[in-house]
């Protein structure tokens, strides 16, 4: 490896800014744009990291907090903190670890992960590497041949996945123009494990082979309505979650179809773009939904402090999406690992000097949003 691709020492990497560094450097470059960039003008992924960046925290003293407590439950299982991973497709583009290497730094801390449908390894080798604590959710995209979706979310339950995630926001890809530039193709030796090739587009459609725009378009099911919701969860007998809800209209739809869970997120900025950041459509989201079923946020998280804003905001939990991989890229599993363990420390840190011994004290009181 040159000087120039050359990753810090691993005590030297100290906070999501220095896993991004390191995967900068070592990641091929149209690799390195596929997961960084985002649809359009990326005026939406640029909103979701500036909007944490707007709120201030208000310190507390005095106040006796000891050691706080991270943990939380959800839909009956704990975490060990409000943060969980993101599903982001194809693992393997940043290391050969994968989601088994990412699934085994995941359950290390007893952190849920949602496996992407378009994951690199098997769903039952990923929920191997996880261990038995730790919570595991298969997102879902809505495919024109129904059999494929269906059968992946059969194939969750008896994988003993928890949940299942159906994304919400991607009748087919958004207009990625690094991708477009580059032209880019996932290698051929990276595979979306779980699909099988001639049923996932049409006859005579787009492959995996083809770039990820062009499949999605040929395979994704654009004519989708909320009815999947019920379909899934009578089908798999697991809660279904409802993933890239930005507004009070699609957070009623997704709880009169019987989601168990929202994921506010503008999927990191790579659908709409113009999109608002999720943190600043939480709130319409968490009003509408009533306290009726957790809502989760991703999109911009790059610290614990920003994990503590959108849970003062009204978030259950939070997931990481982009700093997973570049974790990944940089240091394998343990590089994961080490990041999880960054954030988690970070929270921790947060709820100390806020005054906050445990996750559900953690209010809007906390916070000063900007005027
Ligand atoms: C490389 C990459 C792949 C992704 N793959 C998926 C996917 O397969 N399914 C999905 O629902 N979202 C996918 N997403 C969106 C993430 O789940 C998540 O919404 C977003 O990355 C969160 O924003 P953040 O990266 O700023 O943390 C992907 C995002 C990236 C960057
Ligand atoms: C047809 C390949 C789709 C990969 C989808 C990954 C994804 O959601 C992304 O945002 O990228």
């Amino acid at each position: 490896m040159s000087e120039a691709a050359a990753v810090p020492p691993r005590a030297r990497l100290l906070d999501c800014a220095d896993f991004t560094d390191a995967a900068r450097r070592v990641l091929p470059r149209d690799v390195w744009d596929f997961i960084a960039g985002g649809a359009g003008r990326e005026r939406t992924l640029a909103a979701n990291e500036a909007a944490f960046g707007s709120v201030r925290l208000r310190p507390r003293g005095l106040s006796a907090v000891g050691e706080p407590d991270t943990a939380i439950r959800v839909l009956g299982d704990r975490w060990g903190a409000p943060l969980g991973i993101a599903p982001l497709a194809y693992h393997e583009l940043a290391h050969a670890d994968g989601e088994s290497g990412t699934a085994e730094a995941a359950g290390a801390l007893g952190l849920p992960l949602v496996v992407s449908t378009f994951a690199s390894q098997p769903l039952e080798r990923i929920r191997a590497a996880a261990g038995t604590s730790t919570p595991l959710w298969l997102q879902l995209y809505c495919f024109r041949d129904q059999r494929v979706t269906d059968g992946l979310a059969r194939r969750a339950a008896d994988a003993g996945y928890q949940a299942l995630v159906v994304t919400v926001d991607t009748p087919y890809m958004g207009r990625r123009l690094r991708d477009l530039r580059n032209d880019f193709r996932v290698p051929a030796h990276i595979r979306p494990a779980n699909l099988e090739p001639d049923r996932q587009a049409p006859p005579g459609g787009a492959t995996d082979t083809d770039s990820p725009s062009a499949h999605s378009r040929s395979a994704f099911c654009p004519d989708q309505d909320w009815t999947v919701v019920g379909r899934l969860r009578r089908l798999s007998g697991l809660p279904v979650l409802a993933k890239g809800v930005m507004t009070a209209q699609d957070t009623r739809a997704a709880l009169s179809a019987g989601a168990a869970g929202i994921v506010v997120s503008n999927h990191g900025g790579r659908q709409l773009d113009g999109a608002p950041a999720a943190l600043d459509a939480l709130g319409e989201v968490v009003t509408a939904a009533e306290g009726r079923v957790p809502v989760f946020l991703d999109g911009g998280v790059r610290g614990g402090a920003d994990a503590f804003v959108a849970l003062a905001l009204g978030a259950t939990a939070v997931f990481v999406g982009r700093p997973v991989l570049y974790a990944l890229a940089a240091d394998g599993a343990p590089g994961v690992r080490r990041l999880l363990s960054l954030l988690c420390g970070e929270l921790t840190d947060t709820m100390v000097f806020t005054g906050h011994r445990t996750v559900p004290s953690i209010d809007a009181t906390a916070v000063e949003m900007p005027r």
